[in-house]
């Protein structure tokens, strides 16, 4: 693993209302690498991915991605960049098929200003037949291409989970922030899903990932850091951050 940092995020710190949500925490993850981003619940964690996301702003701090600033733009610019995420609950388009919730996220649409779509007729259709060979092709690397044109609503929630994980391949990710990809998925599509998360990192795509599953974190992560009431606790290997009385503790309680 290159000691590159892709995502270094300083000093963040989110309060709602009374509640400081995220208070000075600090994360980086490397090039390359899987990063695991661990914590009891109500630690932080989802909070710092709708941070680093910028689908919530900051109160303080800041993040570099890739060497450049990325705290003050959008969440579209930045999913632009390369950082893309998914969500605890997948989000995915029950009513549309398996496929259109993957051509939805293709980044190359011809707008939708009616004369430019007259005039690039021809640009738009070999667009759209790029876009559609692009996601079978990924919907076959992950099993699901014989239900391209089911509803998505029909999918069982761990192949949701699935399909929210290989639409974010549409866009070409170099980051994929990942909440909760194991949470409520059968341990057999776990298994499934961890060795794709592995083949994706082979291909060069770096991942933060939120997990309570250890099984999980263990055998993907790198490196894991760990928050507890919104702060920084704990960052090491997988083995050490096991190891760490202080972190059993704040899982456990006092
Ligand atoms: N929009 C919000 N408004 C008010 N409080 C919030 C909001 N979002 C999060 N919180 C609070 O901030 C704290 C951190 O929540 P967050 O969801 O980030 O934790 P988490 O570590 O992801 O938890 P879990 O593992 O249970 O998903 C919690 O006390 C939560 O209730």
């Amino acid at each position: 693993m290159t000691e590159d940092k892709l995502l270094i995020a300083q000093g963040l710190s989110k309060s709602f209302g009374g509640i400081k949500a995220v208070d000075n925490a600090t994360i980086n993850v490397h090039r390359g690498s899987i990063t695991g981003l661990i914590g009891p619940n109500g630690a932080g964690k989802t909070t710092l991915f709708n941070l680093l996301s910028n689908f919530i702003n900051p109160d303080r701090g800041k993040v570099i991605f890739d060497n450049q600033k990325i705290d003050h733009l959008s969440s579209h610019q930045i999913a632009q960049r390369g950082v893309i995420r998914t969500f605890q609950v997948a989000r995915v388009l029950s009513r549309l098929s398996v496929l259109e919730n993957m051509l939805l996220a293709a980044p190359k649409q011809t707008g939708e200003n009616f004369f430019k779509v007259w005039l690039q007729q021809p640009k738009l259709r070999q667009e759209d037949r790029l876009n559609r060979e692009k996601a079978m092709t990924i919907l076959d690397s992950v099993g699901l291409a014989a239900k391209a044109y089911d509803y998505a609503g029909a999918l069982s929630g761990g192949q949701r989970k699935l399909l929210e994980m290989a639409r974010t391949l549409m866009v070409d990710p170099k980051l994929i922030l990942l909440d909760e990809p194991a949470a409520g998925v059968n341990p057999t599509l776990i298994q499934q899903i961890c060795q794709h998360i592995n083949t994706w990192n082979q291909q060069g795509i770096s991942f933060l990932i939120i997990e309570h599953n250890m099984d999980v974190i263990m055998s993907l992560c790198d490196r894991v850091w760990v928050l507890a009431e919104g702060t920084n606790l704990a960052e090491g290997t997988p083995t050490e951050i096991q190891n760490n009385q202080e972190v059993l503790q704040a899982y456990l309680g006092d």
